[in-house]
């Protein structure tokens, strides 16, 4: 029940959605990527997509793609491990299926600058004071930002630490730049950094700080989350 519970959030149902077949997997089995241009991204998020775009083809910069089963991202989909017995089916918890209304974004990896970007565009649902956008929605596409990043760096990580200091509302349907970056590697723990501007950079929303955790890969999920 929980199980079903959380995946019909993960796929972004509520509203007066209705029950449907799990729309993230064709026939093939293979997900669908979510940070791709759709007819709800404005002009400014299609000209930075293009410009990341065009500063991939030297292979600067890598285009991540954001399905919401987390192991579609690793090859071999081992993501947890041969010790977990838990294999997350839906993870990402930002993709939604109606286009627009939640969170709208790419990822760009800078492997050598251990740099992820995400350019984001908040839609209505994440609404927080009227007209901008919840502070909880920023919080998240941080996570998710810093996060990925931290994942390239040192692979399996959970969040132990994220402190966030919030400069300036973020309009919805705006467009953002999530600029962040591993600043240290200490044994398992990585320690990244995280700016939140608007695209002409003349207005700082947010700036962050995070403390990942390298899981140990002799211990299940379970057993780390004390779960059983
Ligand atoms: C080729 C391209 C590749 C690109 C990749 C793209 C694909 C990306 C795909 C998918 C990415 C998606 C990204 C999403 C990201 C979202 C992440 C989340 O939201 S995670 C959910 C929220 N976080 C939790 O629920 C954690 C709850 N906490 C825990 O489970 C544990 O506390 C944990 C695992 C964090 C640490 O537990 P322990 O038992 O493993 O380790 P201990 O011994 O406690 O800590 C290790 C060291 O860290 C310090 N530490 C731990 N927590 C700390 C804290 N909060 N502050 C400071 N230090 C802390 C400790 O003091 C210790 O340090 P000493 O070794 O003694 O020096």
């Amino acid at each position: 029940m929980w199980r079903n519970c959380v995946r019909l959030a993960r796929r972004g149902l509520g509203r007066g959605a209705v029950l449907r077949p799990d729309p993230t997997v064709s026939r093939c089995g293979v997900s669908k990527d979510y940070a791709l241009p759709n007819s709800s991204w404005s002009q400014g998020m299609m000209d930075l997509y293009s410009r990341f775009l065009e500063m991939c083809k030297d292979g600067t910069w890598k285009r991540i793609p954001s399905y919401s089963n987390s192991v579609d991202h690793i090859p071999g989909k081992a993501f947890w491990g041969v010790h977990s017995k838990y294999q997350p089916q839906l993870w990402q918890t930002i993709n939604m299926d109606t286009e627009g209304v939640g969170f709208e974004y790419a990822m760009f990896l800078n492997p050598s600058e251990k740099r992820m970007v995400c350019l984001f565009q908040p839609g209505p649902y994440l609404e927080g004071p009227s007209g901008f956008a919840h502070g909880g929605s920023t919080a998240t596409i941080i996570d998710s930002t810093i996060g990925s990043c931290a994942t390239f760096v040192a692979g399996r990580v959970m969040t132990a630490n994220l402190s966030i200091n919030y400069r300036n509302p973020i309009p919805l349907g705006s467009v953002v730049l999530v600029d962040s970056k591993v600043d240290q590697v200490e044994g398992r723990k990585v320690f990244l950094s995280c700016h939140v501007r608007s695209i002409d950079g003349q207005t700082l929303h947010a700036e962050a700080t995070a403390l990942f955790i390298r899981l140990d890969s002799t211990k299940s999920l379970q057993q780390q989350m004390s779960c059983q």
